[in-house]
């Protein structure tokens, strides 16, 4: 662990029954950065975030999170967490979870917290059993903001928003990155979203860690390569990710430096966050 790491994961494992969804988990999350969690269903994001917030206790490895190593007993100050089910009390008026809000956290910014929550314009009387999922998303966010957090991380927070709300909540987060310089690490499904807001990604693949670090540099080192016979032939140094298609037109997703190549008979391209994260999630056998 440094001090530029909000988070650090070394060797962490969570086994739930027969269940094994952290499996030698090695990764951090840079401080004063949005960093995207991707994976697929059941890949780990949702247990990595409880495990960061100290709501699950790993089986083994270590994990710091904003310096301290959380637990149920010790919640490390300066952490929030959204979980994806959004925990709101049902028969609270808005206002009253916003009241509820201040009455639990020493630094709490109840101005922030109600700008927010009514961004969307809903009305502060309105109970929360009554509101659409994306509306209590939104107060569910200005909740988790008004803690004023220095590490803020959020499962999943968009899946209920439409297009108008999405937009919200990324200029919500954006501009408290900007301003208040909180490091965010967010989980979503949704790729466009992860390249919209995030600087940096994760990629977990079941339970461990595919592919880490700063977007651009993803798919600068990353290629995809089009044509017929032993694509070897032509790459030089980079690792072979996934091959798809027939045998007439095969494309490869490489790894590593790409190659100039004087022949026609293969095509080099860049690629998107979309062919990289979709190259590993199809393969079992990637390379760590
Ligand atoms: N409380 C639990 N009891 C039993 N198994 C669990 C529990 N929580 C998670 N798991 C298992 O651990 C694995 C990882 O689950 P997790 O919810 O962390 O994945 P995820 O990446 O967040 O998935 P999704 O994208 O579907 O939300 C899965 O196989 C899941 O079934």
């Amino acid at each position: 662990m440094t001090t530029e790491h909000a988070l650090s994961f070394n060797n962490v494992d969570k086994t739930f029954g027969k269940n094994a969804a952290l499996t030698g988990c090695t990764t951090h999350v840079n401080v004063g950065t949005i960093t995207g969690l991707i994976g697929a269903n059941g890949a780990g994001k949702s247990t990595l975030m409880s495990v960061a917030a100290g709501l699950t206790r790993p089986d083994g490895g270590s994990v710091t999170v904003l310096g301290q190593t959380p637990s149920q007993r010790n919640i490390p100050h300066g952490v929030s967490y959204l979980a994806q089910h959004k925990p709101l009390y049902r028969s609270f008026t808005v206002a009253e979870m916003l009241k509820f809000g201040a009455e639990t956290n020493t630094s709490w910014d109840n101005d922030y917290a109600t700008e927010i929550a009514t961004s969307t314009k809903l009305s502060l009387g309105t109970k929360i059993k009554n509101l659409s999922p994306g509306q209590r998303t939104i107060v569910a966010i200005a909740l988790v903001l008004g803690r004023k957090p220095q590490f803020l991380m959020l499962d999943e927070p968009m899946a209920d928003l439409d297009p108008l709300a999405r937009r919200t909540v990324a200029q919500i987060l954006m501009a408290d990155v900007a301003e208040r310089g909180t490091t965010v690490l967010l989980s979503s499904h949704v790729l466009s979203e992860i390249s919209d807001l995030a600087d940096e990604m994760i990629l977990l693949g079941t339970g461990s860690v595919h592919l880490q670090g700063p977007i651009e540099d993803v798919l600068h080192d990353h290629f995809v390569l089009t044509g017929q016979g032993d694509p070897h032939t032509v790459v030089g140094s980079a690792t072979l990710v996934e091959t798809r298609g027939s045998s007439h037109m095969r494309t490869h997703l490489f790894r590593g430096p790409a190659p100039h190549i004087a022949t026609s008979d293969w095509a080099v391209a860049p690629v998107t966050l979309d062919d990289v994260v979709l190259g590993y999630l199809r393969t079992e056998d990637v390379p760590r």
